[in-house]
């Protein structure tokens, strides 16, 4: 019979030993902690309204184009509102971001165009390389860029930037091999670079508990010897001070893992139906919890509601909107040689080969070509 632990010493380490608090300003009703209400102008107050609106703007309308088939796919933000755009206005513009997909705000915030952006979501690689602002490529593939984010904040400590590498990312992204490694060199090195883990609580059709046996994604932070922040991610200020603060450590050499707890509110993108997969009520709670309803009631009680003109703010989003789709509408449709054209500076002679093999394919089965260009056309 072994002894009992407590005769011998041995005390595990359990999840009950973590306490972790989720940081929060602005409670559902409005009503917020003063001391913590970051220093900032009336404009900048009015501005994260605006971003967020755009958000949710931009999420309406780029999904009703989908619809009609005028783009691949969209990976809405509709409830991520406060997250995306509290992080993305904490930063820099001499930052670097790695967006995961439903950061558009975040991202012309920093000075990427619309047009680009819906070109990317239209799948015109070309277009898509999101030049202009220091905005990685989008990372389908689940948390590969976790550790491309190290990378870049190892780069940008050694020719002694004052910027960071900031990566968004979901729950999901957690659980890959990729967010391990991405994480642990960061500690390692002690590079600056924050990781910003929206836990909308799904991945997909995958509730965070099934994913997970973790009770917090920030948590993970702390075996990895990096520091973790649990934030409120439906109150926009708290995420603007969660991620300032993030940044303001990492460029001192301590990288940062960041859980904004919010929730997906829309389909996981526009091919999904969460119907089958999470009930109504759980979403009518979290409508409940609207992150610009709440930060709309905090700017009512201090005053500063007066001075934002909703319509005027939508009105104005309306027709950037539909500028970009004119302006996106005019680029050329592309060829199929696009599939293989931006990987190698100069094609390889494997990829050569396999292009030739694909035109030989199309000109024997011209069919062929109409099934592969079933993308959206503008
Ligand atoms: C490596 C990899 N595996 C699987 C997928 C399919 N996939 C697309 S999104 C997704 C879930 C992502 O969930 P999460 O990281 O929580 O982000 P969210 O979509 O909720 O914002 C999965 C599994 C993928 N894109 N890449
Ligand atoms: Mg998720």
């Amino acid at each position: 019979m072994p002894p009992a632990a407590a005769d011998i010493g041995v005390d595990p380490l359990s999840q009950g030993d973590l306490e972790i608090e989720t940081y929060r300003v602005v409670r559902s009703d409005g009503s917020f902690d003063a001391e913590r209400v970051p220093d900032l102008d009336d404009e900048d107050f009015r501005d994260l309204y605006r971003w967020m609106l755009l958000q949710r703007i931009y999420d309406e309308r780029a999904t009703k184009l989908q619809r009609r088939g005028r783009l691949g796919t969209i990976a809405s933000g509709h409830g991520q509102e406060a997250s995306i755009i509290g992080s993305g206005y904490a930063l820099s513009r001499d930052d670097w971001i790695f967006p995961y997909g439903r950061e558009a705000g975040a991202l012309l915030l920093h000075g990427l165009s619309m047009r680009d952006l819906l070109l990317y979501w239209r799948g015109i690689e070309d277009a898509s390389r999101m030049e202009g602002a220091n905005v990685f490529g989008m990372a389908i593939s689940i948390g590969s860029h976790i550790p491309l984010a190290t990378g870049k904040a190892w780069g940008l400590e050694l020719d002694g930037e004052d910027a960071i590498a900031f990566a968004n990312l979901g729950d999901g992204a957690t659980s890959t091999g990729a967010f391990h490694e991405g994480l642990n060199f960061a500690g390692v090195l002690g590079v600056p670079a924050v990781f910003f883990c929206q836990n909308n609580q799904y991945a997909i059709s995958l509730p965070f508990d099934e994913q997970t046996n973790a009770e917090t994604v920030a948590q993970k932070a702390l075996a990895y010897g990096v520091d973790g922040i649990r934030v409120d991610g439906n109150d926009v200020l708290a995420v603007y001070n969660a991620v300032s603060t993030a940044r303001e450590r990492a460029l001192e050499g301590t990288p940062v893992l960041v859980e904004a707890v919010t929730y997906r509110r829309s389909a996981h993108t526009t091919s999904d139906d969460p119907t089958r997969y999470r009930s109504g009520d759980e979403v009518d709670e979290w409508e409940e919890r609207d992150p610009l309803a709440r930060y709309r009631a905090f700017l009512e009680r201090t005053g500063r509601w007066g001075a934002i003109d909703e319509d005027a703010i939508r009105e104005e989003v309306e027709s950037e909107f539909d500028e970009a789709v004119d302006a996106a509408d005019a680029v050329e449709e592309r060829g199929i040689e696009e599939l293989f054209a931006y990987l190698h500076e100069e094609m390889p002679p494997e990829l050569e080969r396999q292009l030739e093999e694909l035109r030989d394919l199309l000109e024997e089965r011209p069919d062929m070509y109409e099934f592969i260009e079933q993308r959206p056309k503008g």
